[in-house]
């Protein structure tokens, strides 16, 4: 087969040029007992253990060097995905663009908005026809999920997200997530599937991320330059002060490089759920517990819920402005943002959309679903809600952004 070979790398390695045959960046092979835990030896047993796992696989590593999609590559991801006994995963897999580049006649991944969704479109049909073909050489079936990041921030469409995959995963049907791209606009798009991938492993509580790529883990730079080596674990941001993220990498098909990648990790593990990224050619090793790639440690608790969503997935619309008593309300007693506290109001944004809650400084101190369109909110400002509903009526007796809704973010 032309897929990728398989990269067992136990140890940090230096960085080498990268092996013919293969797009994958490699450190210094060594044997399959080396990556494997050897008795005795811890490995990640939060691994092994893991039963709801999320597996996202970039472009690059399923595209052939000529373009289009990699039928070896498919098969052999799948071949480790269904040996994953009692464990229930969500595929999360780019590809689509990627996909429909050589069918359009393109050589390479336009860089406007249009030609890319017309890509993705024809693309994403192929992508999955070339799942459910794979599967079914094991009976197994796979249902598509087309999601935008900027609906799932919503709590019906949320809600009905994670039921779609948990009815999925009741029935054994492997569920194939991927942005959609055909309707998703330049200020609410994910881009890369990274992001995506991590809210994906919160929306299903997955007990684990795993991120396949190009390369074989986190490098502490450029793994094209020589000397550069693999980073093993990551216990916690202070572990990546220094390491530089870079590009993508040379198939040209990838979007985000390691920015996104440790973005996602970032927000996974923050959301209690440990990460591993390595090649996708280590997929077995890094679903086993194996030592293979980087490993992400937790770094927060886990929780359920769709805030996550709103703080990492939405663009918000606009911004409300609030007094320091508003800001102090919502950042250290959870409440609820009501009329009374805000100052001002900046864009055009309609009731059910995300938008920022601002400090008298302008910085961003919340994210909430507003309650109110951006042109009713001018009359609301400083008044309480008994008394606008006295004058306005009941409907206006209501919280503008509810505490539900609203996420505080980080400074
Ligand atoms: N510090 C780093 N460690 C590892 N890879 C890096 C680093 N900086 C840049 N890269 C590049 O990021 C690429 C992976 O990103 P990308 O091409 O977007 O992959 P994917 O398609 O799998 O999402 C690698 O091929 C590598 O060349
Ligand atoms: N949704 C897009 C993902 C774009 C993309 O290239 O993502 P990735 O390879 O994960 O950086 C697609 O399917 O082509």
């Amino acid at each position: 087969m032309s897929g990728p070979r398989a990269v067992r790398v136990a140890y940090i390695t230096d960085g080498n040029p990268v092996p013919p045959g293969t797009n994958e960046r490699r450190g210094s092979p060594v044997s399959d007992a080396d990556a494997a835990v050897r008795p005795g030896e811890p490995g990640r047993p939060e691994v092994a253990r893991a039963r709801r796992v999320v597996v996202k696989i970039g472009s690059s590593s399923l595209t052939t060097a000529a373009g289009g999609l990699d039928a070896d590559r498919v098969d052999a991801l799948v071949d480790v995905l269904v040996k994953q006994d009692g464990r229930q995963i969500v595929l999360v897999s780019s590809g689509a663009i990627a996909a429909g580049l050589a069918p359009l006649g393109l050589t390479r991944r336009p860089a406007d908005l249009a030609r890319q969704q017309a890509a993705a479109s024809v693309g994403q049909g192929l992508l999955l026809a070339r799942y459910t073909s794979s599967f079914a050489r094991y009976g197994r079936r796979v249902g598509q999920v087309l999601l935008t990041s900027d609906d799932t921030s919503r709590r019906a469409h949320y809600r009905n997200a994670y039921r779609t995959l948990d009815q999925l995963f009741a029935m054994g049907v492997f569920p194939v997530v991927n942005e959609n791209d055909t309707v998703a606009t330049d200020e609410i798009r994910f881009g890369d599937n990274d992001r995506l991938a991590a809210l994906v492993a919160h929306l299903v509580r997955a007990d684990l991320l795993v991120l396949l790529s190009d390369v074989d883990g986190l490098y502490d730079g450029d793994p094209s330059r020589p000397g550069t080596r693999r980073i093993e674990e990551v216990a916690g941001p202070g572990d990546l002060a220094g390491v530089e993220l870079g590009r993508p990498g040379r198939a040209g098909v990838g979007t985000g490089g390691m920015v996104t990648k440790v973005e996602a990790a970032s927000i996974a593990t923050g959301a209690g759920i440990p990460v591993v990224l390595a090649a996708a050619s280590q997929a077995g090793d890094a679903l086993s517990g194996a030592r293979a790639g980087t490993f992400f440690r937790p770094t927060g608790r886990r929780s359920a819920g769709r805030l996550l969503w709103l703080a990492h997935a939405s663009a918000p619309r606009g911004a409300v402005l609030l007094d320091a008593g508003a800001v102090r309300a919502i950042t250290e007693r959870g409440s609820s943002l009501l009329p009374a506290g805000i100052t001002g109001v900046e864009g055009d944004f309609a009731a059910g959309e995300p938008i920022e809650l601002r400090d008298e400084a302008g910085r961003a101190v919340a994210r909430g679903l507003v309650n109110f369109d951006a042109k009713e909110i001018p009359r609301l400002i400083g008044r309480s809600t008994h008394e606008l509903a006295r004058e306005l009526g009941p409907a206006y007796e209501r919280e503008v952004v509810h505490r539900d809704d609203l996420v505080v973010m980080r400074a």
